[in-house]
């Protein structure tokens, strides 16, 4: 690729110069197969927009409001893992990025960074994400997170244990120190098997967690859904997330908002994913590939990059504001399908 990248793709290719494989490999790939990894971009690909036209849209509004927060854009970054991986300053350049742009920052519990060094780098309106922990290791999150100014928790559901990520066990991946877990756990944790992420996720967390537990709903502390395949390395085969986004919105009956996230790689693809019921998308991959390749600057580029496809797409598909955007403006695959029959 010659000169500065113009895309999503094009950054990805430049993290993949220069990350060592090992890391690219982990950051980039999904489980067993990666059919649903390849799903999740291909999905998008099957859905097209209908533009209105002769439209007003000398002023394209793309602000919104999220859980409370007013934001530049229907953006979050998603909590993703090992940051340091990509880059020395870590979660705390992405955050910067992400403070930059006026979007929220999803941090994980695994991050590189602590949680207090990523809550005192910058202003960032922060969400803390965690797994089903073991009871020491949720208390201690939850105290930290009040504690430094984290504003939601996001509780990830579908890692009761890991996904096999065919890689990352060839390659033998060693995590970086996941730091959050300083004084919990050993953060030494070592497996002759393959990949120690593994090793990480037996010592950390409590697969008997289910249904049961989760007294969070019945008491309304859920503020809202992610839907997402945790972009695609937990199970295989299961669908692209965007093919059953709008499902879940109707069963939601408008009680709480809906996120979205898995295969983001365009503004257009943020459009599709609003048009069809979520209320903002998140990122993971992309801003992993913008760090890589130029730490804050990357990531602030590559959200930008993102906000201002979305803004296109809204000026040349009739759309001023993000409540514009409605059902009506886009075409699945199964609608092409019935007009055809
Ligand atoms: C390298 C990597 C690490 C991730 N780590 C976490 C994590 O620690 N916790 C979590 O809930 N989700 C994690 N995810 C899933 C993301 O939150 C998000 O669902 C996914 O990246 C969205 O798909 P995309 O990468 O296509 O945008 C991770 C994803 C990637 C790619
Ligand atoms: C308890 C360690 C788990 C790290 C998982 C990171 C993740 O969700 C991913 O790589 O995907």
């Amino acid at each position: 690729m010659a000169g500065e990248p113009v895309n999503v793709n094009e950054f990805e290719e430049l993290a993949r110069k220069v990350l060592p494989k090992i890391y690219y490999d982990f950051f980039s790939g999904g489980a067993e197969d990666q059919y649903t990894l390849k799903e999740n971009i291909e999905a998008f690909r099957r859905i097209t927009i209908r533009p209105r036209i002769l439209v007003d849209v000398s002023k394209i509004d793309m602000s919104t409001i999220i859980l409370g927060h007013r934001t530049s854009a229907p953006i979050i970054v998603a909590p993703t893992s090992s940051h340091q991986l990509a880059h020395p300053e870590g979660e705390v350049a992405t955050a910067r990025g992400a403070a930059a742009c006026n979007v929220i920052m999803g941090v994980a519990f695994t991050s590189t960074c602590t949680m207090e060094e990523v809550a005192s780098s910058c202003k960032a309106v922060r969400f803390i994400q965690t797994f089903a922990f073991k009871r020491e290791i949720t208390a201690n999150m939850v105290q930290r997170a009040e504690r430094n100014g984290f504003r939601a928790i996001i509780l990830t559901a579908d890692t009761p244990r890991l996904g096999r990520k065919e890689a990352d066990i060839k390659n033998k991946m060693i995590a970086p120190p996941f730091k959050n877990f300083e004084g919990l756990i050993s953060t030494e944790a070592v497996s002759d098997k393959g990949s120690n992420v593994e090793a990480y996720a037996a010592e950390t967390l409590d697969p008997s967690f289910c249904w049961k537990q989760t007294k969070a709903i019945e008491a309304g502390v859920v503020a809202g859904i992610i839907v997402s395949n945790h972009g695609a390395r937990q199970l295989d085969y299961t669908p692209a997330t965007i093919s059953v986004l709008e499902e879940v919105v109707h069963a939601v009956q408008g009680k709480v908002p809906v996120l979205f996230d898995g295969g983001i790689r365009r503004g257009t693809d943020i459009f599709k994913a609003l048009a069809l019921g979520a209320k903002a998308v998140l990122i993971g991959r992309p801003v992993i590939y913008g760090l890589a390749a130029k730490g804050e600057t990357g990531v602030k580029q590559v959200i930008d990059m993102l906000k201002n496809e979305l803004e296109q797409t809204m000026a040349l598909a009739g759309c001023c504001t993000v409540d514009d955007i409605t059902r009506s403006h886009v075409n699945t695959e199964t609608e092409r399908f019935l007009c055809r029959m």
